[in-house]
């Protein structure tokens, strides 16, 4: 079997890379559609713009997913800890405009 080129190799793998980002451009922006209703629901009712509760379980149930993908379960916290920080800044900012 002939090997395949490097350069050709770089452009497949860079294709593949592409695809992969913008399914979590797109994933992302669901998500962030999904919690802005929970910032709004939350604003409207007076709770709380976080649940360390939700928070603590959603980390432990990622950190086995990722165990289970073979990805760092250290960074899966860190980048959820990253999305999380984010969601309550859009839920702070819509209670202070209630
Ligand atoms: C979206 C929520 O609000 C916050 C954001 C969370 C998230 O982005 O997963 C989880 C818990 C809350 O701190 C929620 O309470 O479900």
């Amino acid at each position: 079997m002939t090997e395949e080129d490097p350069t050709t190799t770089l452009r497949r793998l860079r294709s593949s890379i592409d695809n992969i980002d913008a399914a979590l451009v797109y994933l992302l922006a669901e998500r962030f559609k999904a919690t802005k209703q929970v910032g709004h629901l939350k604003a409207d009712h007076g709770m709380p713009a976080s649940d360390p509760a939700r928070e603590e379980q959603q980390v432990a149930r990622l950190r086995s997913l990722a165990e289970q993908a073979d990805l760092d379960p250290a960074f899966a916290e860190k980048w959820f800890n990253f999305i999380v920080a984010e969601v309550i800044r859009h839920h702070t900012e819509a209670a202070d405009s209630r």
